[in-house]
């Protein structure tokens, strides 16, 4: 490595720094960190730029980011079903959403290094007895003892492994013919001919319209049939990002090759922080989770750190603010970036800020009130003329109860069934496609898809 980016690559060292692991033996964690520092890239530097431009379209409404995935992937769940059923799910979203805004759909799995988690507590307490959290699996194990609680650095090698496998079969079913659009489209007739969803008949049945047009019209489907899906997560465990960022040989820029995408949680998005220097110094496109106490001088800060030359695509600002808070904290952050000038996308994360717990003592969240966010994010941007970029859900394509609500109705006794979840609720498989239908009635009549299709229209005249 250049000595400017091996400089580079240290800067972190020296700010404060959150969130990290108490390891109790330093040298195992340089074992490991040497050992990770020599293992090949998880991800590579084009395709890594190839999203960042494609990040940069949907900064000016010219296509929408969907991101899903669990809120804390587990080692024993990285298995290959578990893995398809929500790479499934994403395509079965996407293909609404690509209809409903007349965009490309940009898709993002929280999924293939999605295993460390920052958290409130630093301890917790069961029936008098106090251990450190779980910190996801890239750090310790959920059982509740003392052993499996003490932080294990190897954990991370698990994780680079885990990864590694995880992105070899995203590769392998988004490439080979399961992102076929007529094998999607089948999937959502499936569940639009649940009684349950009836609602959501009309735009199915526009949707089998589209297909069958395209069909008629000689689309190549087999061609389309391979679609880009990129891996991302929480950019969290210091030592882990730092030993998988590693210089590019075609152009000298540091990448951390462990995602293509990684963000700054909230309550590590402090701008003179470690987790911000570290991304400062890398080509990825990043985001920063911005919650209702963000000040318009926060983001000002971030974006001088983490994008001072205003690079279309590199900055993804993903606001989680709350249903009940949306709407009085998110136009004067939109006003501040807007009269800063350099682009950002705005993604909206529904989850975070409604986050509650049922009578029956579950960490839950209402999907009523997660699409009052939606519609809120949405209504905002429209009011301010701004582009809303994009959605982030913490979701999977298993059956979970874990929300509550939905046209199959979930209920506080009902959370029990199947509850699985290690950290935060997630939407389950039908939860996540009332929430693309819903989606994408709301992009239908939203200003930012009218004026795609209005130049659609355009190029049709030209046809
Ligand atoms: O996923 C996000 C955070 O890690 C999570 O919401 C923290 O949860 P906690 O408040 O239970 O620590
Ligand atoms: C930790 C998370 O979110 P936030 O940083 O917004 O709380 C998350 O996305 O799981
Ligand atoms: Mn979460």
């Amino acid at each position: 490595m250049r000595p400017e980016n091996a400089h580079a690559l240290s800067t972190w060292r020296d700010c404060p720094v959150s969130q990290q692991p108490a390891y109790p033996d330093a040298e195992a964690v340089a074992d490991v960190v040497a050992d990770l520092r020599d293992r090949p890239p998880l991800v590579f530097a084009g395709e890594v730029d190839q999203l960042r431009t494609k990040l940069a379209e949907a900064s000016r409404g010219d296509a929408f980011v969907l991101t899903g995935g669990d809120c804390a992937e587990t080692f024993a769940e990285s298995t290959a079903v578990r893995l398809r059923l929500k790479i499934q799910a994403i395509l079965q979203m996407a293909i609404v959403l690509t209809y409903g805004s007349s965009m490309p759909v940009i898709k993002m799995g929280r999924m293939a290094g999605q295993y460390a988690k920052p958290r409130s507590s630093d301890m917790e307490t069961i029936d008098g007895v106090t251990l450190p959290s779980y910190r996801g699996d890239a750090v310790n194990e959920f059982t509740f003892t003392n052993t499996a609680r003490e932080p294990d650095p190897r954990r991370l090698i698990e994780m680079y492994t885990r990864s590694g496998t995880s992105l070899n079969l995203i590769r392998a079913f988004t490439r080979g013919g399961y992102a076929d659009l007529r094998l999607v489209h089948q999937w959502n007739k499936g569940f639009t001919s649940n009684p349950a969803y009836k609602r959501y008949e009309e735009l199915a049945a526009e949707i089998d319209r589209a297909v069958r047009f395209m069909a008629a019209a000689g689309a190549q489907f087999d061609a389309m049939s391979s679609v880009d899906f990129y891996s991302s997560h929480e950019a969290l465990l210091m030592e882990y990002e730092a030993a998988m960022t590693r210089e590019d040989s075609r152009t000298g820029c540091l990448y951390d090759t462990s995602a293509h995408f990684l963000w700054i949680g909230e309550r590590t998005r402090d701008p003179e922080g470690a987790h911000v220097a570290l991304l400062s110094q890398v080509a990825n496109p990043v985001g920063v989770k911005i919650g209702p106490s963000t000040r318009e001088d926060d983001l000002k800060a971030l974006i001088d750190r983490l994008n001072p030359d205003g690079i279309a695509g590199r900055l993804t600002f993903i606001t989680r603010m709350g249903a009940d808070r949306i709407g009085d904290v998110l136009p004067g952050l939109i006003d501040a970036v807007r009269r800063d000038g350099r682009p950002v996308v705005w993604v909206c994360d529904p989850m975070h800020g409604n986050t509650t717990t049922s009578a029956t003592g579950y960490k839950t969240r209402d999907f009523a009130t997660i699409m009052r966010e939606v519609h809120q994010f949405f209504d905002v941007h429209a009011a301010e003329g701004t582009v809303p970029g994009g959605i982030h859900v913490e979701m999977t394509g298993d059956d979970v109860t874990e929300v509550r609500g939905g046209a199959d109705t979930i209920d506080d006794e009902r959370l029990a069934e199947r509850y699985e979840t290690r950290v935060d609720p997630r939407l389950n498989h039908q939860q996540s496609l009332e929430l693309a239908f819903q989606l994408a009635e709301l992009l239908q009549a939203h200003p930012v898809a009218e004026r795609h299709r209005s130049a659609m229209t355009e190029d049709l005249r030209v046809f």
